[in-house]
């Protein structure tokens, strides 16, 4: 699914107008209509509502849902902002539908008796996706008080004050605990520094031209249950574990075997034919009992990772989970980036040791899957960057070096090698535990082992996981899952993908 930036959603609303054609009047009552139709299915009309509303048409919008309320017996009151300020068209035409049983408040009625807000729910519709600075004045103040009373906001296309597909310049921006988008996320709802604000969010759609958006040059997308199903290959009943791939896992020092462990178990868990894990010498026992389907390399060291394994006969390479910093270490990573030409996933400790190098990125071959979490991502961008300037770094670093990245949090964003972003929809804080992430690069390494292409094993290996992650979460909950939980519930985010859909 494309995620549209705001000057891309006001480009199909104006080609919706003119091709559908529908007056922007029309429209905005179809918006509100649909955002009002799901606001009854989640809210009953006990309580009452205050929508606030701004200058433009979110406030418009704002106007015309408070007007379907009314109708529809909830207790609404609207604000809207002092009569000398300038409005939109379409919020001077929804102001004056306005039933008249509806009491109309101004912002300095709520400034000065703000614990009316208190018992009531808030639509919030102040700015939308016109916002082109911050917000200051009385609708400043009232988003303060609204932030620091105990109401329910509910948002409207996004929460008022934020900026869609920049960084937001104020802290005065409104704490949604829901927000019902128009047609398409907003980007600021997927990144670390921002979503908070937006609460739970959903897409409202309003049927904007879908000639018009397919049509758009788009580099950020949402991998929606229904793009990853169509990445996810069919097995055929006469294939054979060769058809399956081998993969070579280097993994584990002495002090961090476990890491070899998970990342192993996840792979034999996400289909590859055939496994061997290279690990350190006496380690081979530990390995086989736990996972006897795996097979052993045993380095020469006790200590670490120090030789290179013939590499000839594998699909796949994944290097990193426990591999500690050891120099010998670091020699067997240049080793097998110099000389292995089959694709490769870097994880952990081994995006440590090429973040050492002078321009290690430079050395990748193209096609390698690098998965860091954002301090492994600033150690190799060699800065520390924030919000969507580590998106523009962290799409730079894939575009230049032809890799793919997986940068591992809350919506995961997968940024290719053709300079698109891809963010994932699955997983859950309840993830965000040891051994996690090596679980990560066991699915990967399957995937790629199984022929999968470096772009669709970062996007279907990392969606796997989260949805592995949400299967353990809805049976254990999030504060006892621990990384084992994850690989054990793979094979139901498998069946899952290759069964009915239920996912967004
Ligand atoms: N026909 C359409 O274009 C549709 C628009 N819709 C709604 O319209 C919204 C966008 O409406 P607008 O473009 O009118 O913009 P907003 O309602 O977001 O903002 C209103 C106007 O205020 C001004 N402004 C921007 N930042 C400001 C600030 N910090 N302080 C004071 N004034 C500021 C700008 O001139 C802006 O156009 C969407 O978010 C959505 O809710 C929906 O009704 C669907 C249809
Ligand atoms: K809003």
């Amino acid at each position: 699914m494309k995620i549209l930036s705001a000057s891309q959603i006001r480009e199909a609303d104006a080609y919706t107008i003119q091709q559908e054609p529908i007056k922007s009047i029309d429209l905005m009552e179809r918006a509100a209509s649909r955002f009002f139709q799901r606001f009854v299915e989640k809210f009953s009309s006990e309580k009452p509502i205050l929508v606030v509303c701004g200058p433009g048409n979110n406030g418009g919008d704002g106007l015309a849902i408070a007007r379907l309320l009314y109708w529809h017996k909830f207790q609404v009151k609207v604000m809207v902002p002092s009569p000398t300020k300038k409005t939109s068209d379409d919020f001077r035409t929804n102001y004056q539908r306005l039933p008249s049983g509806i009491v109309v408040l101004y912002p300095d009625d709520i400034l000065q008796s703000p614990q009316q807000l208190d018992t009531v729910l808030v639509i919030d519709a102040l700015f939308g996706t016109g916002l082109s600075r911050a917000i200051e004045g009385e609708l400043a103040q009232i988003i303060q008080v609204i932030n620091a009373s105990s109401a329910y906001v509910v948002s409207v296309d996004i929460p008022s004050g934020l900026s869609s597909d920049s960084d937001s310049e104020s802290d005065r921006i409104m704490q949604a605990d829901e927000t019902f988008t128009f047609e398409a996320p907003k980007r600021a709802f997927l990144l670390p520094e921002t979503h908070a604000y937006c609460g739970r969010w959903e897409i409202i759609p309003i049927d904007l031209s879908k000639a018009c958006i397919e049509a758009m040059e788009c580099t950020h997308f949402l991998s929606t249950e229904q793009v990853i199903r169509g990445l996810l290959r069919n097995r055929s009943p006469f294939q054979h574990k060769g058809d399956f791939g081998r993969a070579l896992l280097m993994a584990g020092a002495k002090q961090t075997l476990g890491a070899a462990v998970l990342a192993a178990k996840a792979c034999l868990r996400s289909g590859v034919g055939l496994l061997r894990v290279h690990i350190p010498k006496d380690a081979s026992s530990i390995l086989n009992v736990t996972i006897p389907e795996a097979m052993t390399w045993e380095d020469p060291q006790a200590d670490c990772l120090s030789q290179l394994p013939d590499t000839e006969a594998y699909q796949a390479i994944g290097i990193g989970p426990g591999i500690g910093q050891a120099k010998e270490t670091e020699k067997l990573l240049l080793q097998v980036i110099q000389q292995y030409r089959g694709p490769l996933v870097i994880d952990a400790d081994g995006l440590n040791l090429l973040a050492k190098q002078k321009d290690g990125l430079a050395l990748l071959p193209p096609g390698t899957i690098l998965t860091p979490h954002l301090k492994e991502f600033s150690r190799l961008a060699k800065k520390e960057t924030f919000g969507f300037k580590r998106l523009d770094a962290l799409q730079e670093m894939a575009q230049k070096y032809q890799l793919s990245i997986v940068l591992k949090g809350a919506y995961s964003a997968v940024a290719l090698a053709d300079g698109s972003l891809h963010f994932n929809t699955t997983g859950n804080p309840g993830m965000a535990t040891a051994g996690s992430g090596d679980v990560l690069t066991g699915i990967i390494l399957a995937l790629l082992a199984q022929g999968y292409s470096s772009d669709q094993a970062a996007r279907l290996g990392t969606y796997l996981h989260g949805l592995a992650g949400d299967c353990a979460a809805a049976e254990l909950g999030q504060e006892a899952l621990i990384a084992s939980d994850i690989i054990s519930h793979l094979p139901h985010a498998f069946k899952m993908l290759t069964s009915a859909s239920n996912h967004i």
